[in-house]
């Protein structure tokens, strides 16, 4: 099956941002979805927006949340930068909720040829400098998307579980070649027309529970994204201890 998802590069000198913010955050803990938990007294969501409100190649912002979502109005709606729109169309997965929220940018009447960057809500300590390097990383390089990624530093081990009766215990079957190894971080930016179709034809054709980011599914068809170097602070919170980590690095992009 072949979908054309490359036969046209995006063209704009600017880009739509998506935040997806429709998760439940079971793994952070806590009695609040982790996107709306405080960081240096401010909902982690707000903090995100305000990255992505702050960088020149972002034209607008589109936050995607649960339809059933109960904090965003009292606890990030005060804070909302002018312009940035909200999107009640999360769904069950990650991939459900963008794939719901470019669909929303297009019924909304955006141009499916236009760059679309999506960002974790969860990765509230990106900064501009590095939403702009992705943006002119892939322009500079004419690619057909691309994401901020940053290379393994540690050794990695493939291992299969031993047995039922043991879920924590792992044996190791190979060591991978780190050199060619990175780890995915959000934004990754893609054409909006393309990345709608990519998404949705997978959503719908079969079970998704793979896709864990936009590139992977992009690259199922065919795409490479380029990947521009992304930076330890742009963690993704996940679990409880990342709280910490995250309120240290945004501590320390004001000083
Ligand atoms: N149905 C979903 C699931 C996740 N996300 C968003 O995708 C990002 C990355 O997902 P992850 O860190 O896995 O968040 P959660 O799914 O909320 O966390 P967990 O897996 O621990 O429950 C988060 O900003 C989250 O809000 C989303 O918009 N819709
Ligand atoms: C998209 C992502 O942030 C890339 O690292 C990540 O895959 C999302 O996290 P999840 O826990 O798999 O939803």
């Amino acid at each position: 099956m072949s979908l054309s998802v490359n036969s046209m590069m995006p063209f704009s000198f600017k880009t739509m941002a998506l935040i997806c913010a429709a998760g439940v955050g079971s793994r952070a803990g806590g009695t609040l979805p982790k996107q709306y938990q405080s960081l240096n007294g401010l909902p982690m969501l707000v903090h995100t927006i305000a990255a992505f409100a702050q960088t020149p190649c972002v034209l607008d912002v589109l936050v995607v949340i649960g339809s059933a979502d109960e904090w965003f109005d009292e606890l990030v709606a005060p804070h909302l930068p002018a312009g940035v729109m909200v999107a009640r169309v999360g769904g069950a997965s990650r991939a459900i909720s963008v794939s719901n929220g470019l669909q929303f940018l297009k019924d909304y009447g955006k141009n499916l040829d236009h760059w679309v960057m999506v960002h974790d809500a969860a990765r509230p300590c990106i900064r501009p400098e590095l939403i702009q390097r992705l943006f002119d990383g892939v322009c500079a390089a004419q690619a057909d998307g691309g994401l901020l990624a940053l290379p393994v530093v540690d050794t990695v081990k493939l291992a299969e579980q031993l047995s039922d009766a043991a879920p924590d215990v792992y044996q190791v079957r190979q060591t991978l070649k780190r050199d060619e190894l990175w780890l995915a971080q959000t934004p990754q930016m893609f054409g909006l027309g393309a990345l709608l179709r990519a998404l949705s034809h997978v959503i719908d054709a079969e079970n998704s529970d793979w896709v864990t980011d936009e590139a992977s599914v992009m690259e199922s068809f065919g795409v490479s994204p380029l990947l521009v170097g992304g930076h330890a602070s742009n963690l993704k919170v996940t679990y409880p201890e990342d709280f910490l980590l995250a309120e240290f690095w945004l501590n320390h992009h004001k000083t």
